[in-house]
């Protein structure tokens, strides 16, 4: 917690592609200076994210969903979010060409924890309930090698996507890509929600900072980074090897980034299976700031 009204709000980020528009702001000036003032921003996975906030080694972060229902007296702030409302490209369930059915193990990306949760009620619910799931490095060959099934998400998945082709002309082994937010809202109706800005409840004591102008800063930098897809794609073409088209479609087609009430419905509802499923704790109310 901060304790002077000069302390910056510390904030955990996610080092991927599919956050960048919402950073845009803390990012580039004119506003990076400014919001530099109010915070310090250290980038990492999405469960180290979670981790920091939980720990108290940040006070905001791009929380995965999942984490939310670990910890509910966390405050999410309206407005942002990392959703899909169609395919996503970036989380992927890789199986033989038997699939899902007739996977038992199922080998997880260890960067995530919404995605995992996720393909967990896939499978209990869908697929095959008898799946065992297996901690990996997201390295497809590797968790290919001790499993059945790789969930792979982000930039590793974006990759891998990319790869299919020239992997299969390598290997000689046919795999099903299977994009699981489409798959999910197939089988559910609601939208994929993959992450939010979360707020430790108590971050603001001590800071000069108004609720309001808390919220707008993250709001602000969303709808600048929407404005600035054409920057973003040039910035990002030199940082993954992906092709300048699909990192386009990846931040305006795949990745949604508004916390509306369908989003809010997709949570309720992922939270709801993943309780019952057994895959999280409980089921926990959605508290905004
Ligand atoms: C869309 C994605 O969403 C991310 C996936 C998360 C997870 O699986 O825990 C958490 C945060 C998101 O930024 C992705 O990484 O592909």
């Amino acid at each position: 917690m901060n304790t002077s009204s000069s302390a910056r709000l510390r904030l955990a980020a996610i080092d991927f592609l599919n956050p960048a528009p919402l950073m845009w702001d803390f990012e580039h000036e004119p506003e990076k200076s400014r919001l530099a003032e109010r915070y310090d921003i250290r980038y990492s996975t999405p469960s180290r994210c979670a981790e920091d906030l939980f720990t108290g080694q940040a006070d905001i972060g791009l929380v995965p969903a999942a984490a939310y229902a670990i910890d509910p007296t966390m405050l999410i702030i309206p407005g942002c979010t990392i959703a899909a409302k169609g395919n996503i490209r970036s989380i992927l369930l890789v199986t033989r060409e038997s699939g899902p059915g007739a996977a038992q193990t199922v080998a997880m990306d260890t960067s995530s924890l919404t995605s995992a949760a996720y393909t967990e009620i896939l499978f209990r619910k869908y697929w095959n309930p008898q799946a065992r799931f297996i901690p990996v490095e997201p390295q497809l060959d590797k968790m290919l090698r001790i499993a059945d099934a790789a969930l792979l998400i982000g930039d590793p998945a974006l990759i891998a996507l990319e790869d299919s082709q020239a992997r299969a002309d390598r290997t000689g082994e046919e795999l099903l890509y299977i994009d699981l937010a489409r798959e999910w809202q197939q089988k559910t109706g609601v939208p994929w929600v993959s992450a939010f800005w979360t707020m430790r409840a108590d971050a603001l004591k001590g800071t000069s900072l108004s609720r309001e102008e808390l919220v707008a800063d993250f709001v602000h930098s969303r709808n600048h980074g929407l404005t600035h897809i054409d920057d973003l794609v040039e910035e990002w073409a030199s940082r993954i090897a992906l092709s300048k088209s699909i990192i386009r479609a990846y931040l305006t087609e795949n990745i949604h980034y508004v916390l509306d009430q369908a989003c809010k419905d997709g949570l309720r509802t992922f939270f709801r299976y993943a309780h019952e499923y057994s895959v999280l704790p409980e089921e926990p109310e959605l508290n905004f700031m």
